[in-house]
């Protein structure tokens, strides 16, 4: 997508899925998404949070509180607010939002192999969540709730998300679904009867034998914090002893 070209979510819509999910190919530039990689490998490794089945960063930091719901104020660092926020901005996504725009990034490494739970993203975050996708594909497998609200046992959508995509969920999608990322070296049964943004796809060329096997991929997830503490006064104070 270029990005004198106007922006609009209409085309972008995934219509299989409840609503509302949204997938854009090309989001940001090669270039663009190498300059946001060089940055993030930058950051001393120490800034890591590793987990067994993946490492993220917290950017600006770590959610705070006794219910780790509450930002501490912060800007975004640039290589995360340059590119990807001025574009989302464009989108109007976070328009209602409590800060009008995203002010917290989590950046999450998978290894081939790896992955993340189904979860959902919870009442921390305004309900839109916004994924950009580097250096590699993924799929993402979307469960229903039950009439109990737990989850089914077997994904009922799968999503695949190119590098340089943006994904976004929100409304029903957000609130009534959980999503994770299957540990697999590899994907598989990859077509147009088992990926619902398929036909959105920049290039299925990679994906038409039906296989795809994992890169490392770094992911980047925009979201509002509902909650944001502001500690200038408190910080004056240390500092001042
Ligand atoms: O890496 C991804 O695309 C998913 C990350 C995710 O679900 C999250 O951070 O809540
Ligand atoms: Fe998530």
């Amino acid at each position: 997508m270029a990005s004198s070209d106007a922006l609009t979510l209409d085309s972008a819509r995934i219509s299989e899925l409840p609503e509302s999910g949204f997938y854009v190919p090309n989001f940001i530039l090669p270039e663009e998404e190498q300059y946001i990689l060089q940055e993030i490998s930058k950051l001393p490794s120490t800034r890591w949070t590793v987990l067994s089945h993946r490492r993220l960063l917290s950017l600006p930091s770590q959610l705070t509180g006794t219910a780790r719901d509450t930002l501490i104020a912060a800007p975004m660092p640039t290589f995360l607010s340059t590119v990807v926020l001025d574009r989302l901005k464009q989108l109007s996504l976070f328009k209602g939002s409590p800060h009008g725009a995203p002010n917290h990034c989590l950046v999450n490494e998978y290894q081939p192999g790896q992955g993340i739970m189904p979860h959902e993203d919870g009442p921390a975050y305004y309900p839109v969540t916004a994924t950009v996708s580097l250096a590699a594909h993924t799929t993402l497998d979307i469960y229903k709730k039950n009439d109990q609200g737990e989850r089914e046992a077997i994904p009922t959508w799968r999503i695949l998300q190119e590098p340089r995509s943006l994904l976004i969920t929100t409304s029903d999608m957000y609130k009534s679904t959980l999503h994770g990322i299957p540990e697999a070296v590899e994907d598989t049964d990859l077509g147009p009867e088992t990926i619902v943004n398929w036909d959105k796809l920049a290039d299925k060329t990679p994906f038409e034998g039906g296989v795809a096997k994992r890169q490392t991929r770094i992911s980047l997830t925009y979201r509002d914090v509902l909650k944001v503490a502001k500690v200038g006064g408190a910080m004056k104070f240390i500092n001042k002893r």
